[in-house]
């Protein structure tokens, strides 16, 4: 390991960690000295001890998921959360262990990996009787492999355009890797922060020919990368490109033939080939050729294409449309062969894609002008990296805090997930589903929460948009043609059904995106500028209460919401014809174009020091590595989630079906209780709730409930809340308020659910969302209606999962709740007892 002629120190203490540069699902980047040579590195921190933990208990808990009967071990001990996380614990020790010793002997990792599986298989095998053979073959994949692999490649690469390691080693939980700075972060970073709409064909070219290389070196030594995308090309002050992030890369020598192809699902949505998506038809190097297409287009628009769209759609439409690529019309700036390429590598049919060998003999790679001169110009007038990382994660943190979330989604959300984060490499169909679920209630989060829409009106307008018949139709094909594509089982009873999965989250087809969010709101090529405090100051303006009039405004006319359907359609028309160019503004971005250039305007106004205080708690939060929680406010937004008015629930259950209980309707879930809140909240607050880990901070699932008591608006808090310190006594009084609204909550869940019988709701939810196909009521139809019946029903089975989930999820918060109240409680006593103590003793004095 190491650069030529040097070696590099494992010891922690050579190394003196500076500002963070870069994180991504899995890491932390720093820029760091290394003492001894007073040479700046980027050390590379994986948190083996978090990845782990994600795998293990999640893992097998979502595994379990899908089968109708998890059978329960001979002891009788459930396969519960409680008694993997004891085997976590004891896994991620040894796992550790292993990690050391292999990194202290790469070439032997195997081996060393392979003990470690047996160990877990034998642990397994004593313990559960549960595991069928898929399970066993999952379980032997996933710990560490990702994370092996990746130091283990690292280490052994030699290219120029290929990031190398120069030593890696254990520091407590945490594995460091030591590696090259790349002064200028990654492709995407820059894309964000100048270039939304993408670079010019000249630094284009220059990338992506040195890109190339590396996939030509990688593919020569038996290596698919298999997440080739812009977050993952690196740039060095002098214009130099390298490739980096082997958290998923395959051999293809692994049982020591060169030919054998790959079947796992790995990638990051938009970049995935065809062939990688569909199961059981195998891929080899020629994936990576794919995802350099998608990657060109990427650096060509500022975007993938597709990424507009939720994770579930992304996949279909790879494999159903037709390949996208650069429009002769629309993309006029471009040469033709630039054109040319991206549409050989773009092709679906993986024998017809050309090698990266070949592809370097391309014209358009002939004529690529050196790094030095096209690239290093990019960023010229740019601030340092680590200035750039702030101003973008205050840019992350004031949008997050406008959205108040829970701070592990948050920072799932502001790694812009579907563009950021890739699928580790894990091949059981029902991980996969599960995955799937996960990212696509991500996006759904993403997209119905975090959108770069702060207008209260546009809000209402949308909420009160019923969907049309197109969207009704396509979601319905979607999910129709999701069956085939994954193998799917119909199960429409099973609660964690995949089928329950698909519609949860997928059923909404916003038009507003990360990308969206991204370019709409980075800073602009001029200003070059932190915008959060724009942004804040702008958000403020919109959330106040006084300037936004009365707090339950009437919903806009009908004639109103036919004027915004129609807006919607054709925006939809038109994002159909685009797909790979500049994103189409949705329709609230349409509404919003004001407020944005505002922003703009002001931030070459107001040019603002970048420097300026990092907002590390919201990074800090932790990220997802492996397999993410089931995001339970994720679900809250979708269009099957329940209840989200507190209002809703103090109110009888016969009012269910009016609006102030469930107002879900068109793109976004939004109730007038969730637009009032915005106003209610004042932005400064709500970092400090969510960040600093303070004690009413949201639960997951519970979100806006705690805050919408009218006991307790957050406004009004009392500001030793927002310490984390507090004493018992102030904590108790709004724990104990927490705790019982949280129990009354669950109450009514379940009254809910179990008077709510299909019938009804279809009744609600025709009446109310409009989500549901009408029937037809011609008696010559009695086919269409039975089908379409049962189409209802079924969808009605979903919304029904989707809720007991919740509940599922609402039951294990309220646990939690209860022991840590019991705990305060215990604490409490022995505070009182101490003082009463203490008075008698007074008294006797
Ligand atoms: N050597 C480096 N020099 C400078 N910045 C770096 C370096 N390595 C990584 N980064 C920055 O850190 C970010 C995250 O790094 P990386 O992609 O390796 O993490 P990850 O957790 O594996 O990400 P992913 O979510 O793609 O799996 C990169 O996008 C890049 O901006």
């Amino acid at each position: 390991m190491g650069s030529v002629g040097k070696s590099y120190s494992v010891n922690p203490k050579d190394y003196k960690l500076l500002e963070e540069v870069g994180h991504g699902a899995s890491a932390t980047v720093h820029r760091a000295i290394y003492i001894p040579f007073n040479q700046v590195v980027a050390v590379k921190c994986l948190d083996l001890d978090r990845c782990n933990s994600n795998l293990n208990g999640r893992m097998f808990y979502n595994l379990k998921m899908p089968k109708e009967k998890p059978k329960l071990s001979s002891v009788g001990t459930s396969l519960g959360q409680g008694t993997l996380h004891g085997l976590n614990a004891c896994l991620t020790s040894f796992a550790i262990r292993l990690v050391h010793l292999a990194l202290s002997c790469p070439k032997s990792c195997l081996v060393y990996l392979q003990l470690y599986t047996a160990f877990i298989l034998f642990l397994c095998s004593t313990h559960f009787n549960c595991l069928d053979s898929d399970n066993y073959s999952m379980l032997s994949r996933i710990f560490l492999d990702d994370i092996r692999r990746e130091a283990q490649t690292m280490s052994l690469i030699d290219h120029p355009n290929v990031i190398s390691a120069y030593c890696s080693f254990v520091v407590d939980q945490n594995l460091w890797v030591v590696m090259p700075f790349m002064a200028e972060g990654s492709c995407l970073h820059l894309m964000k922060i100048a270039y939304s709409d993408g670079f010019e064909e000249s630094a284009i070219g220059s990338i992506l020919k040195e890109t190339l290389k590396a996939l030509e070196y990688l593919h020569q030594h038996g290596h698919i990368h298999r997440d080739v995308k812009a977050g993952n090309i690196l740039l060095d002050s002098n214009g130099m490109v390298k490739v980096a992030d082997f958290g998923v890369s395959a051999c293809m020598f692994d049982r020591g033939d060169r030919k054998r192809s790959r079947n796992t699902f790995v990638g990051t949505p938009c970049w995935m080939a065809p062939e990688v998506l569909q199961p059981g038809s195998g891929y080899d190097f020629k994936a990576d050729i794919w995802s350099f297409g998608i990657t060109a287009l990427e650096l060509a628009h500022g975007h993938a294409p597709f990424s507009k769209y939720p994770p579930m759609k992304v996949l279909l439409m790879t494999i159903q449309n037709a390949p996208p690529g650069l429009d002769s019309d629309r993309d006029k700036k471009f040469s033709k062969s630039f054109k040319e390429m991206v549409a050989m590598c773009l092709v679906k049919d993986q024998t017809k894609r050309p090698t990266a060998e070949k592809l370097l003999k391309h014209s358009f790679f002939k004529q690529a002008k050196p790094p030095e001169l096209s690239v290093k110009k990019l960023f010229a007038d740019l601030p340092p990296l680590w200035n750039r990382v702030e101003a973008l994660q205050r840019k992350d943190a004031a949008q997050l805090a406008l959205k108040k979330m829970p701070s592990a989604e948050q920072e799932a959300i502001s790694q812009t997930f579907l563009h950021a984060t890739p699928i580790p490499a894990k091949c059981c169909t029902c991980y996969v589903w599960t995955r799937l679920l996960q990212v696509t209630a991500l996006l759904e989060y993403q997209r119905g929460v975090s959108a770069w829409n702060f207008d209260i009106e546009d809000l209402k307008v949308q909420a009160s948009l019923v969907q049309d018949d197109d969207e009704i139709q396509e979601i319905r094909e979607e999910y129709e043609s999701m069956k085939p594509v994954f193998n799917y089982k119909k199960a429409s009873n099973s609660r964690f059904s995949v089928g329950k999965s698909i519609s949860t989250n997928d059923i909404i087809c916003s038009e507003q995106t990360s990308d969206e969010f991204s370019s709409a709101e980075c800073l602009s090529n001029k200003g070059k500028v932190s915008e959060s405090d724009l942004l804040e100051s702008d958000y403020q303006g919109k959330i106040d209460p006084e300037k936004n009039g009365s707090r339950t405004e009437p919903l806009p006319s009908t004639s109103e919401r036919d004027i915004v359907l129609a807006k919607i359609k054709t925006s939809a028309s038109k994002s159909r014809q685009t797909q790979s160019g500049p994103l189409m503004p949705s329709i609230v971005l349409n509404h919003s174009v004001t407020e944005r250039g505002h922003i703009f305007e002001r931030s070459d106004h107001e040019n603002q020091p970048l420097v300026e205080k990092p907002h590390r708690e919201v990074r800090k939060a932790p990220s997802f590595s492996g397999p993410l929680k089931l995001p339970n406010r994720a679900s809250a937004n979708s269009l099957s989630a329940p209840i989200k008015s507190s209002g809703g629930f103090r109110d009888s259950l016969e009012d269910k079906s009016k609006t102030n209980l469930v107002q879900i309707k068109g793109r976004f879930s939004v109730t007038s209780e969730n637009v009032d809140l915005v106003k209610d909240i004042p932005l400064c607050t709500v970092p400090r709730l969510s960040s600093q880990g303070s004690p009413l901070r949201k639960s997951a699932s519970v979100g806006d409930w705690i805050f919408e008591s009218k006991q307790m608006p957050i406004g009004q808090l009392p500001k030793e809340m927002y310490n984390s310190n507090l004493p018992a006594s102030i904590l108790m009084p709004h724990l104990q308020n927490l705790f019982h609204q949280t129990s009354i909550q669950q109450d009514l869940i379940m009254n809910l659910l179990s008077s709510l019988q299909p019938a009804e709701l279809a009744d609600v939810s025709a009446s109310q969302n409009g989500q549901l196909l009408p029937l037809p009521h011609s008696s010559e139809n009695n086919g269409i209606v039975e089908s379409a019946v049962s189409e209802r029903e079924h969808l009605l089975l979903i919304k029904i999962s989707e809720l007991q989930a919740r509940m599922i999820t609402l039951t294990s918060e309220l646990t939690s709740e209860k022991l840590k109240f019991i705990q305060l409680q215990q604490q409490l006593n022995a505070v009182s007892g101490r003082e009463e103590d203490g008075d008698r003793r007074d008294e006797n004095a």
